[in-house]
């Protein structure tokens, strides 16, 4: 999406176009089709084996997560779905990270969009502090605004399905 008027984004850059993967995440199909592509092509494509446990920041990487999961399931594979919250709670069991992580060695993390990549480093942080590994993040669309350096500064390489540029030169 364009718009003269800049849109002010998580990293309080500002920015002419804006990438609303809402409309992927938060639509039926959209959604089954993104989980078939990460499961059959992305992650094959990349030598890699479908995790045991995939998840990410609330709220751009919940729907991924739970759909990745349940695409999965359909093949027989277990993936625990991870909810990590921007916030540990301040009542009830006080946990960032929601999920059954029980004997689960490493995650797999997942953004909608990746501009600074700083959101997606949240859950890597948080992960990592719980003992779980993180090598791969997988996005829809990576801005290509720093957030593939930054992922790889930590040691984690980022896998998107899209690219700004593959859209737009600007
Ligand atoms: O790479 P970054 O510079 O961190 O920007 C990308 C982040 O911005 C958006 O999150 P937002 O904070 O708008 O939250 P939402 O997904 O919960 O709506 C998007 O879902 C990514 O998580
Ligand atoms: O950096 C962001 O906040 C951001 C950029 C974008 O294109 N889309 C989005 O959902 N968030």
């Amino acid at each position: 999406m364009y718009r003269e008027e800049p849109f002010t984004l998580a990293s309080g850059k500002m920015s002419h176009h804006y990438f609303n993967c809402k409309k992927i995440t938060l639509h039926p199909a959209r959604l089954s089709l993104l989980a078939a592509a990460i499961r059959d092509e992305l992650l094959p494509a990349h030598g890699l084996a479908l995790p045991k446990a995939a998840g990410g920041l609330t709220l751009g990487a919940d729907p991924i997560a739970y759909a990745f999961s349940l695409a999965c399931h359909e093949k027989g594979h277990l993936c625990m779905p991870v909810v990590v919250r921007k916030e540990a709670k301040g009542h009830g069991t006080g946990r960032q990270i929601e999920g059954d992580l029980t004997d689960i060695d490493e995650v797999l993390v997942f953004d909608d969009v990746i501009t600074t990549a700083g959101s997606t480093l949240k859950p890597v942080a948080a992960l990592r502090e719980a003992g779980k590994q993180v090598t791969t993040a997988v996005c829809i669309v990576d801005r290509e605004e720093g957030g593939r350096e930054a992922l790889s500064a930590e040691g984690v390489q980022l896998i998107a399905l899209f690219k700004k540029s593959d859209f737009s030169s600007r």
